[in-house]
């Protein structure tokens, strides 16, 4: 994959911002595919999309170093964006970079990187809530939650949560601001307990449960979310992206013939880094979802996601219980949610 940033503008103040100015249409065509399914290497490409250029906003994209969430910060940053990286490490993988360090499995670092981007005094038009781990064994986050559940589903509630007032600051009727959460097809086997969602019922840990389980919450909340949004008449619209099958280091954790399969045949049937990142661009910046939102979005297009994502009573359940679990007050119990 290509890192070419040579033209990142590093401001004062710790976090990278990319910012990429467009050079010419060729450039701008390096932006994306409409790939999606098998193909074979060198076969030629679908049809390009050209997306308008984005200058003067500004993005936050979590766990853009690598996979999915680098080619999302990159492409973003191509249509001159101001991107910040919310990423869970110090130092510079880039010479000469630096990320704004957002660790999603402590929330006390989530607050602190609010903070430190509160304190920039600049706005926000798009939050793509990209970072995820994958079948992780066993483990807990800083706070005590599964692994899966913490980083994956609690951080993201609580980081949406906390930079609402400035992405609803950010969006104006006509240009809304965004909320891209990005959540996967292991949704559609996913299964909620809302007694259980640490995963830890009897008959033991399922990292592929738990996994799943991470990404139907996203979608309940994202649904949930766009419904208080619209009830509010917010300039901030809520879409989930679901990338499909992207060749990344997300499998690292799988069985390791899955491993070698992904190995020797991922470039066949896996999309790249840079086509699974398009469907959160698409939901970012497309002009045909200007107000529009709740939407499940596959290859740019809407698809309809489990059935009990729609249900209203557990989104209002979920949401609930995810506020208490990240101790932040259930704002749609206050009348400004309608
Ligand atoms: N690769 C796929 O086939 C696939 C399919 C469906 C959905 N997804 C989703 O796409 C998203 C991106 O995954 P990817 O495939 O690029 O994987 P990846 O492993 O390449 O990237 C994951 C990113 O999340 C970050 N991250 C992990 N734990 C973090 C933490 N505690 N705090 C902050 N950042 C953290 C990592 O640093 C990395 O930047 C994930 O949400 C994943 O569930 C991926």
């Amino acid at each position: 994959m290509s890192r070419d940033l040579s033209q990142a503008v590093i401001p004062q103040g710790g976090a990278t911002m990319f910012h990429l100015p467009l050079e010419s249409l060729e450039d701008m065509e390096v932006l994306g595919t409409t790939a999606a399914g098998p193909r074979l290497p060198g076969a030629p490409r679908p049809p390009l999309r050209l997306f308008p250029p984005q200058p003067g906003r500004v993005a936050i994209v979590t766990g853009g170093t690598e996979g999915i969430g680098f080619a999302t910060a990159k492409h973003l940053a191509r249509l001159g964006m101001h991107v910040i990286i919310a990423r869970e490490e110090t130092g510079s993988w880039i010479p000469g970079m630096e990320f704004l360090y957002c660790d999603l499995a402590s929330m006390k670092s989530i607050r602190q990187f609010v903070q430190k981007f509160k304190m920039k005094k600049i706005p926000l038009h798009v939050l793509v809530n990209n970072a995820g781990v994958m079948m992780v064994p066993q483990r807990e986050t800083e706070d005590g939650f599964e692994e899966h559940f913490g980083v994956n589903y609690l951080g993201h509630f609580l980081l949406t949560h906390l930079l609402l007032d400035d992405l609803q600051a950010s969006g104006s009727p006509g240009r809304s601001a965004r909320v891209v959460t990005v959540s996967s097809a292991t949704h559609y086997v996913g299964e909620l307990d809302l007694d259980d969602l640490q995963s830890r019922w009897v008959g033991g840990y399922s990292p592929h449960g738990a996994y799943a389980r991470s990404k139907l919450a996203l979608v309940l909340f994202s649904h949930r979310l766009q419904v208080l949004l619209e009830a509010k008449g917010s300039p901030v619209t809520a879409n989930v992206a679901d990338p499909g099958v992207v060749n990344t280091d997300l499998y690292r954790h799988v069985f390791w013939g899955t491993r070698l399969l992904k190995k020797l045949f991922g470039w066949w049937f896996f999309k790249t880094p840079d086509e699974g990142a398009w469907t959160s661009v698409y939901a970012a910046v497309s002009p045909a979802l200007e107000g529009v939102g709740g939407r499940y979005l596959y290859n740019e297009k809407e698809a309809k996601s489990l059935a009990i994502t729609y249900d209203p009573k557990l989104q209002r359940q979920l949401w609930a219980r995810s506020c208490q679990m990240t101790g932040i007050a259930d704002m749609t119990r206050d009348t400004l949610w309608g």
